[in-house]
């Protein structure tokens, strides 16, 4: 990959969509989104979610406000120029049936004028990275293949030109559940090696979990009713809204993204405890002791034994109250 092209923050200013009939599809959203962070937008079905997402490449116009990639105003840049920096995968893809997997991809480079030799290139390394044997797949058409793998190709054609930005609707909900887990982590995988400023519409709070390094959660009209951290998230939702959205089993969820506290190791006595990595979660040393039958995991960092965790453990550092996350001024 040649990688050079930086993550850009997104600043949504006021950012307002009020439609011809009426309808207030968003009514005034502020959003700060990190450079090389995914954001998740989730909420209930017409929420705004996918508005909001389109406001960031201009397939749809704001009725007021600012969206600012970089810190430069989307209106004001040429809408064309503006959506080849965007990679946009949605959730039929929308592959052009009629191209091959390599053309498909190599979209973008083609119409930025790139030569063929360096858009053939650029497009077998992005299928490789996106777990596409280049050889095996380059020249089939889209229908000749599985819904997943036309999926990764919507991710390869995203990243073609290296776009500082990556908008993801719903991009994993027309695939099985196992197929889906799959997808998901596949895309941290790349995540962590293309580190994309990444804007992921979805309404599964589980989805929202794994892939966020922050979420949002909207309320109809797009109003925003907590941005925070999946930790943050389940362990203080802000409101009745947020804790009914994150479901009554948060707890359970909390394992997954709540990493094994050093401050609650003691020294070990069990021998034959089953072993995990320091940087491992509640939810690995759950599982290893449940796997194992026992009440307890030894931590390990690299070769060092940095202590045991129990069962009672687990249960007291979900009992600790994290700081309510800081919080949106009321729209
Ligand atoms: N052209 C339009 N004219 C009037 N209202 C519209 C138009 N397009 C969308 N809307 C309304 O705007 C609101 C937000 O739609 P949006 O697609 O952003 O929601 P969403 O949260 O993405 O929904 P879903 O999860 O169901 O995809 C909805 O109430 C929708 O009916």
């Amino acid at each position: 990959m040649d990688g050079t092209r930086k993550a850009a923050p997104i600043a949504l200013q006021r950012v307002r969509k009020q439609y011809p009939d009426g309808t207030v599809a968003v009514g005034e959203l502020s959003l700060e989104l990190a450079a090389g962070e995914t954001t998740v937008l989730i909420g209930p079905s017409g929420c705004g979610k996918s508005t909001v997402l389109r406001m960031i490449n201009r397939l749809i116009e704001p009725t007021s406000g600012a969206v600012l990639i970089d810190g430069e105003d989307v209106t004001k840049s040429d809408p064309d120029r503006l959506r080849r920096g965007i990679g946009y995968v949605i959730q039929h893809v929308g592959l052009f049936p009629h191209q091959n997997v390599r053309t498909n991809v190599g979209t973008v480079p083609r119409l930025l004028g790139w030569p063929a030799a360096r858009i053939r290139e650029r497009s077998d390394e992005l299928l490789t990275l996106v777990g596409l044997d280049a050889a095996r797949y380059g020249d089939r058409y889209p229908h000749e293949l599985s819904g997943g793998q036309r999926q990764r190709v919507g991710v390869a054609r995203a990243l073609a030109a290296d776009p500082a930005v990556l908008l993801m609707d719903e991009p994993f909900s027309a695939v099985d559940p196992i197929v889906r887990t799959r997808l998901q982590d596949e895309f941290r995988r790349l995540q962590r090696t293309v580190r994309k400023t990444v804007v992921l519409v979805t309404h599964d709070i589980d989805e929202a979990v794994r892939l966020g390094d922050r979420i949002a959660v909207l309320s109809e009209g797009g109003k925003l009713e907590q941005f925070a951290t999946p930790a943050e998230l389940l362990a203080a939702p802000a409101n009745d809204f947020v804790r009914e959205f994150v479901g009554g089993d948060r707890g359970i969820k909390r394992l997954a993204v709540t990493p094994i506290p050093r401050s609650r190791l003691t020294p070990a006595v069990d021998g034959d405890a089953p072993v995990v990595a320091a940087d491992a979660t509640l939810q690995d040393a759950l599982a290893a002791m449940l796997r194992e039958g026992r009440d307890r995991v030894a931590v390990r960092d690299d070769s060092e034994l940095l202590g045991e965790l129990a069962a009672a453990d687990i249960v007291a550092a979900l009992a600790e109250d994290l700081p309510p996350a800081p919080q949106p001024a009321a729209s």
